[in-house]
This record gives structure tokens, sequence and C-alpha cells, in this order.
């Protein structure tokens, strides 16, 4: 049993309060682009055993043997390439999310409603953001990861550190746990919007790629859902703009480590495509719903020039979907059910 966390600073009749805490989650980032900075979040990170499943002791001597040592300083220049004067997009996005969602709230008469932001890893972390809510007196939590399509790795993660957090606690809280949301109708709809504004724009591309974070194929394998879903969200788009199936293809970014991932790669495909001579793709990665390293800096950078040097045309990245109205809109509508 946990050692219970103590709270002595005010009587309970005033912390017992009607209002219900929305705590929006997402992944993290490391507190600065440097060194220093990424190994202590890589070290969260990789620890996770929802991330890398092989047996502990094995692990941890490939991690703080090999990859602590060689991966920060590689990591720290890439997130160099995308911080910003407020830092890492994927935290100040999911700030202004938060905020919106809050107005929007408000908007519609739920003055009853608290939004408090939380990232998985680093700062500020799942344990704030629970304690936030508590110091309000809240007792009634529904915890919003910002992932569309449920992973083990991501939401599930999101659950374990929850859980970490509230077996400390002596009056654990009402919790609801969205735990995905991906055939939401309006989030599809915020999708088809930021593909429709595109062509909009630039023309029907010869290729349209949907890129999602990929996870190793053992987790499909083993029953994730991740990969159905990732499917799933590419033909409900492409359903609501009636696009020719020839036209599109789902594939998967961001592989780690030795082992086969999902496949297609987006990297290989992108080079395939150019050899091939498909000159013009656009991409959008509709499983962050916040842009981020792997969308700033491997998809408008790292891809770009794959395609580009083999032989491609024009790249075009569509953003995430952020703190565009529809999206909020959308969250507003995941959210709705939980706020009885
Ligand atoms: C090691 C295995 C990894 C798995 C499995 C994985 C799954 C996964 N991740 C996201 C979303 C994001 N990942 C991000 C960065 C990132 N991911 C991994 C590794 C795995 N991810 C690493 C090591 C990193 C850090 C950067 C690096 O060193 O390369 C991010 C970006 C965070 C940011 O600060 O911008 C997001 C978001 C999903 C959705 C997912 C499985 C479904
Ligand atoms: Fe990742
Ligand atoms: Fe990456």
């Amino acid at each position: 049993m946990p050692k219970l966390s103590a709270i002595t600073d005010n009587p309970h009749e005033n912390r017992f309060n009607e209002k219900i805490g929305v705590l929006v989650t997402n992944l993290g980032s490391p507190d600065a682009p440097n060194a220093p900075a990424l190994r202590n979040y890589l070290r969260e990170f990789l620890s996770d055993p929802r991330i890398v499943e092989l047996p502990r002791a094995l692990w941890w001597l490939i991690l703080h043997g090999v990859i602590l040592r060689v991966r920060p300083s590689r990591s720290a220049k890439a997130y160099a390439s995308i911080w910003t004067e407020q830092g890492s997009p994927l935290v100040q996005i999911t700030q202004d999310q938060c905020s919106k969602l809050s107005a929007l709230l408000k908007e519609q008469n739920y003055d009853n409603v608290e939004v408090v932001m939380a990232m998985r890893y680093g700062n500020p972390s799942i344990k704030s953001g629970l304690e936030a809510l508590r110091a309000k007196g809240i007792t009634n939590i529904v915890v919003f990861p910002l992932y569309p399509q449920y992973s083990s790795a991501t939401t599930g993660s999101t659950f374990d550190a929850i859980a970490n957090v509230l077996k400390t606690w002596r009056w654990v809280p009402s919790l609801s746990f969205i735990n995905g949301y991906h055939k939401q109708p309006s989030y599809v709809t915020a999708l088809a919007n930021s593909v429709q504004e595109h062509i909009d724009k630039h023309g029907l591309p010869e290729k349209l790629l949907f890129s999602y974070h990929g996870t190793p194929k053992r987790f499909l394998d083993n029953g994730d859902p991740y990969h159905c879903f990732c499917h799933q969200t590419t033909r409900l788009v492409c359903e609501q703009l009636k696009l020719d199936k020839d036209k599109v293809m789902t594939t998967f970014q961001s592989r780690f480590g030795r082992e086969e991932w999902l496949q297609p790669y987006t990297d290989v495909t992108l080079k395939e495509l150019a050899s091939k001579g498909v000159k013009e793709v656009a991409i959008l990665s509709p499983a962050f719903s916040a842009d981020c390293l792997e969308t700033l800096e491997e998809l408008e950078e790292e891809n770009r020039d794959y395609f580009m040097e083999a032989g491609g045309e024009t790249y075009h990245y569509i953003p995430a979907l952020n703190d565009r109205d529809d999206h909020l809109q959308a969250l507003f509508d995941v959210l709705k059910p939980y706020l009885r």
C-alpha cells in the first residue's frame, strides 16, 4: 500500500464542491531543447513499460548504457529546430486548446467545469494537474487525453499515470476516462475541413498521405487497436470528402529501435513515390492533436527532404488541428456526455 498523502490545510466542508475538473493531457516535451533536459525527459519516457515492453533489467542496461548516452544530444538538436519563444510547440498549443475549451464551456453555460492541462511525461506533470484540481476541492474528474486513436503506448499509459497518483490519495475522486474519439463525427469533420481547405488553396495533390505515429508491429499482433483506428480515421475522412481511394495512402512514421514497426513507413513511401514519378504530395498526421516534434521536424523538414531528394517537386504538410475552432468544437462534443 503506498503512503497516502495528507491534506491538513482546510476543513472538509470548504473543500467539497459540485465542480467537475477536466484534466486535458498530452504526451509532453522536455523542459528545454538541450541535452540535460532531454536526458531527464527521455529517461522518464523510455522507462515507461507501455512504451518499451522489453524485460526491465535488459532494457535498463540498454537505456542507461547506450540510449541515454547518445540520443539526448541528437534529440536536443531536433527540438532546438522547432522551439519557440513560448517553449515547446506541443505544450504551448495544448495550453491554447485548454484556454479555448474553457472559454467554450463558459459560453455554453458550463460554469461548474474547470479545465487543467497536464503532460504524461515532463511538465506540468499529471501529479501536479491532479493536485491542482484537488486543491480546488474538486472530487469529480474527467481525464481527457488528446489522442484521437487509442493505443496502449499513449492512452493506456496515461491511465497508468493517473492511477499511480490516485493510489496515494486518501479521498479518491469520481473518475471518468476518455479513451479515444477517432470516430467522433465532428473530429472527422474538422480533419476533412483541414484537407478541403488545402485542396481549395493548392488543388488536389497527386497523392494524399495520412501519416500516423507508428508503434511496434508487435502491439498490433497482441491486440492493440491503434492500427485499425488509424485506418478507420483515414476511411472516414475520405468518405466525407468523397476522395478516390487511389489518391490516398495510410502510412506510419517515427520508428524507434530495430524491430519491425507498423508499415508502410512514411519515409520509405515518400522515397518510393518520388522514384515512381509522383511529383506532388500533401501529408497530414491525424494522430497528433497538436503540432510537435514529430510533425514540425520529422514531417515538415526531414521527410520533405527525402521526397525532394528522390525527385519530388511539391510537398505540403497540412498542419495538425491545433486550436482551430472546428477542432475545439469536436473536443467539446467528445467531452459533453461526461459533464452531466
Ligand atoms: C520508443 C517507442 C515509442 C513509441 C511506442 C511511441 C508511440 C507514440 N508516440 C506518440 C506521440 C508522440 N511521440 C513523440 C516523441 C517521441 N516518441 C518516441 C518514442 C515512441 N513513441 C520518442 C523517443 C520521442 C521523443 C523524441 C525523440 O527523441 O525522437 C511526440 C512529440 C513530443 C514533443 O515534445 O513534441 C509525440 C506527440 C504516439 C501518438 C504514439 C503511439 C500511438
Ligand atoms: Fe512517440
Ligand atoms: Fe521522430
